[in-house]
């Protein structure tokens, strides 16, 4: 029997039908071959018919007796064809029967073969028909679950954090989104605390990162912190945080600006002193937001922090209350480096410190340039900025590793009295302050420095929201010079902590997060002493020669008041992870215990995940520990 012999096969679909029909052409076996269409579901479905001899008391496949088939003495085995043709057609056309069954011969007026099928439709075929459609849907299943899988491995290829993402998607599919509006009130703090989410950059999209930050309303922010267990299951770590304002990606710097130092300017027109303060990873947007957005390497400073004080301070001027005044405006720029102080205006010339008997700090040599427009400012911002960037690769960047102060600086003509002075900082990147165990001794040194003035810096802004408490300005150069921005009943700080949202980031987010959240937890919780300590006023007729370095015995003691600040609050830190991960801990030691007493579980995983997790317990009590003995011997003295 040819295949073009056959007038009611269909055209072979594939390859594989293909050779399996040649296969039988080849005369390999002796099975004769009918094909038919059986009707499944509404749908022609093509088969092959087997027609065999029945051997005397056999079972049929369909498990039925002979005896069942006793209307024919031949019986119809369907077969489907298709190119995924069943193991059983294959086997059938590889071995031969031991004797060929005959071709039943239709005679005149029997019914024809085809009529018979449709006959024996009405038990076997039915239950051929079952067994079909049954392979059918298992084999549709089998195939979708297939393409689900080639899916999965294709996102995964593309996206190897696709679980997260989806895991974070199906989160804020459940939350109620309200985020900050423009006109939303402004709130008046003393201090203020805020977080500001950047979109992910190019590199961190190239990468595939998912992001991790969800800013669900106008004070509070959910990381998701990717995790996994130690059998291997991927879960996320929610976390929320609740400060004054939350900015999303979405937010430009004219918003962030609106709620964060444009409400400060006009401290400075009524005695008092301002600081901004921008916190974060290196990356994570600080110099954006201060300096002006970037295009390409060009910086478009008019709309940066820095600028838009400017500009409303001019602004201030010339309302008719304070146009009368006589204000002089000056602007300095300069950076701080580890212990060391450079000028931004005169070339990075090195400045000293210097602190007189009543601890009036004063950076000596410093630049101040008088402004009398906001183009005047925009230009010392460019000056100050080229400089400071000038010489650096972006993969060695000192601007991370230093700290930038911008001050406008207000003095009624003819006084070198400081009526009121603005200072905007660029902080450092932290996650360098974190950088002291491991590098070459210059950066252990670089990233002690850092940590040391971010803590300190803590430290005064706490004092400045408990109102009278000690002031440890000298822990580092970086209060030092900002001394009397922390003093003062009409000071007033804001900090705005950026945040990369990629999953990389995390670990260095949640960081910004909890330095930020411990400053507004520390205004939350506080209560203000009404007893405000006697502070020093700067006295304007002071002259440089009263300054000295500051006396190393004092220096000594704030370092030693500082070291047991900042260890206290590892200490802390630490046993709140130490909690955490006890929770984290006795859950995953339950799983694996429940997995054993399962039959077959297995040993060597079991084993090596026991292992495992006993070791991290070791290891984060081990720190622990480590820690609380050497805060022990810093109380000791
Ligand atoms: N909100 C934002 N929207 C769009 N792009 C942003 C945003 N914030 C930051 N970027 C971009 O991210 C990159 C890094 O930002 P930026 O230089 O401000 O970081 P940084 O925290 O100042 O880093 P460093 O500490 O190294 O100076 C820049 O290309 C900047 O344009």
């Amino acid at each position: 029997m040819k295949e073009k012999n056959h007038p009611e096969r269909p055209k072979p679909p594939t390859t594989m039908f293909k050779s399996s029909w040649s296969e039988a052409l080849r005369g390999r076996c002796e099975v004769r071959m009918a094909e038919s269409r059986i009707l499944i579901g509404g749908k022609m479905f093509p088969y092959l018919i087997e027609e065999t001899k029945r051997p005397s008391k056999p079972s049929s496949p369909m498990g039925r007796s002979s005896d069942d088939n006793s209307r024919n003495t031949s019986s119809f085995v369907p077969v489907r064809l298709n190119n995924n043709s069943s193991p059983r057609l294959h086997a059938s056309l590889g071995s031969p029967p031991s004797s060929p069954p005959k071709s039943p011969t239709p005679k005149k007026g029997t019914r024809s073969r085809r009529d018979s099928v449709y006959d024996y439709k009405s038990e076997a075929a039915k239950k051929v028909e079952m067994i079909a459609r049954n392979r059918d849907e298992r084999r549709q299943r089998q195939a979708d679950e297939k393409a689900i899988k080639d899916q999965l491995m294709h996102l995964e290829q593309h996206n190897p954090y696709w679980e997260f993402e989806q895991m974070i998607n199906e989160f804020r599919n459940g939350l109620d989104f309200r985020p900050l509006r423009e006109n939303d009130p402004v709130v008046e703090n003393q201090i203020t605390v805020c977080v500001r989410k950047r979109p992910l950059n190019d590199k961190e999209e190239r990468r595939k990162e998912v992001d991790v930050m969800t800013v669900n309303t106008k004070n509070q922010l959910i990381v998701h912190e990717p995790k996994q267990k130690v059998d291997l299951t991927k879960y996320l770590e929610n976390q929320h945080f609740r400060f004054d304002y939350v900015f999303d990606d979405t937010c430009t710097n004219d918003i962030v600006y609106k709620f964060t130092a444009k409400p400060l300017v006009k401290t400075i027109f009524e005695g008092g002193m301002a600081t901004c303060f921008a916190y974060g990873q290196t990356g994570s947007g600080k110099t954006h937001t201060m300096g002006g957005e970037f295009r390409g390497r060009q910086q478009n400073f008019k709309n940066g922090i820095y600028g838009l004080v400017a500009m409303d301070v001019f602004k201030y001027l010339n309302h008719p209350k304070y146009s009368k005044m006589n204000y002089i405006v000056s602007a300095s720029f300069f950076e701080i480096y580890g212990k060391l102080v450079f000028d931004l205006l005169a070339k990075k010339q090195r400045l000293r410190v210097l602190e007189d008997g009543k601890q009036q700090v004063q950076v000596v040599g410093l630049t101040e340039k008088v402004v009398t427009k906001v183009e005047d400012v925009l230009e010392l911002i460019q000056k100050g900025s080229l400089e400071r960037t000038s010489g650096q690769t972006s993969a060695n960047s000192n601007s991370s590793r230093s700290h930038a102060v911008f001050q406008i600086i207000l003095r009624k003509a003819g006084s070198r009295h400081i009526e009121g002075k603005f200072s905007l900082i660029d902080l450092a990147g932290n996650e360098r302050g974190a950088d002291t165990s491991k590098s070459n001794r210059q950066t252990r040194i670089e990233g002690a420095d850092i940590n040391k003035s971010l803590l300190a810096l803590k430290e005064c802004i706490r004092a400045l929201g408990r109102k009278g408490a000690h002031l440890p300005f000298r822990g580092s150069k970086l209060t030092q010079v900002l001394r009397d921005s922390f003093i003062g009943e009409k000071s007033r700080t804001c900090m705005i902590a950026l945040i990369s949202p990629g999953n990389f980031s995390v670990d260095h987010s949640l960081n910004t997060l909890r330095y930020a959240d411990r400053v507004k937890e520390l205004i939350a919780t506080d209560s203000p002493d009404d007893d405000l300590n006697d502070e020093v006023m700067i006295n304007d007729e002071d002259s440089i020669e009263d300054f000295a370095e500051v006396d190393e015995e004092m220096l000594k003691d704030e370092e030693r008041r500082l070291n047991v600040s900042s260890m206290e609050w590892e200490v802390l830190e630490s046993n709140k992870h130490v909690i955490e991960s006890c929770v984290y801990f006795h859950r995953v030691a339950c799983d694996l215990y429940k997995a054993s007493q399962k039959n077959g579980f297995d040993k060597n995983q079991y084993a090596t995940n026991w292992k495992n997790l006993l070791s991290e317990m070791i290891d984060i009590q081990k720190e622990a520990l480590m820690k609380v003995n050497e805060f022990c011997n810093i109380l000791d003295g």
